[in-house]
């Protein structure tokens, strides 16, 4: 049965396929080639980079996209994508040719809700040795960031968090009216 998959793109730096609007354009491009069904997708956006000052204005974007396949076999797929654009994995919030992340996947909750809430409460370099490189669906910080949240809306406004009950509209208006404001539409 095919599922519906919420994916986030964005690019701050220029790749072989041109700038960071080509990049993302010719990336969903390559979601559209790889067995992936393109559903619908949002508009493209600037949104100031996270944290402020640690690199340029990023283009982000949201699509949409229907799978057969289970997620570990979707975050393979846009892993393999990410790589033929060539984006350095080394710094944590560092400049990104293409970030291709997977926020929801139906309402697929992994790993379980208890121990989603284990990880979250433990510090930060904790979390990351106890749950290193897992999937972790619905994606775990989906509900804080202005540049996910305002292209998931152009999408799947009514899309519910499976653990918070909130919708995508909710979240949005939940967060600083100053972020939503810094971005703008291209
Ligand atoms: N505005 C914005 N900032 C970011 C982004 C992004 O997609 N958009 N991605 C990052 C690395 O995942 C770090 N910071």
């Amino acid at each position: 049965m095919e599922q519906e998959c919420l994916i986030a793109l964005g690019s701050n730096l220029g790749s072989r396929a041109g700038s960071p609007v080509e990049t993302v354009a010719a990336a969903l491009s390559a979601l559209a080639d790889s067995g992936l069904r393109l559903r619908r997708v949002s508009r493209f956006f600037a949104t100031p980079c996270f944290p402020a000052g640690a690199g340029p204005d990023y283009v982000n974007a949201c699509a949409a996209v229907g799978a057969t396949m289970p997620p570990p076999a979707v975050l393979a797929l846009l892993h393999d994508i990410e790589a033929r654009f060539a984006r350095e994995r080394t710094d944590r919030w560092g400049s990104r040719t293409l970030d291709l992340d997977l926020l929801a996947q139906g309402d697929a909750v992994l790993p379980d809700a208890a121990t989603q809430t284990r990880w979250r409460d433990l510090a930060p370099d904790r979390q990351r040795s106890e749950a290193p490189e897992t999937l972790i669906l619905p994606h775990p910080r989906l509900q804080e960031r202005a540049f996910v949240l305002v292209p998931l809306a152009d999408i799947a406004p009514d899309w519910r968090h499976p653990l918070a009950g909130t919708t995508v509209r909710d979240m949005l208006t939940a967060i600083p009216g100053s972020d939503r404001a810094s971005i703008t539409a291209l």
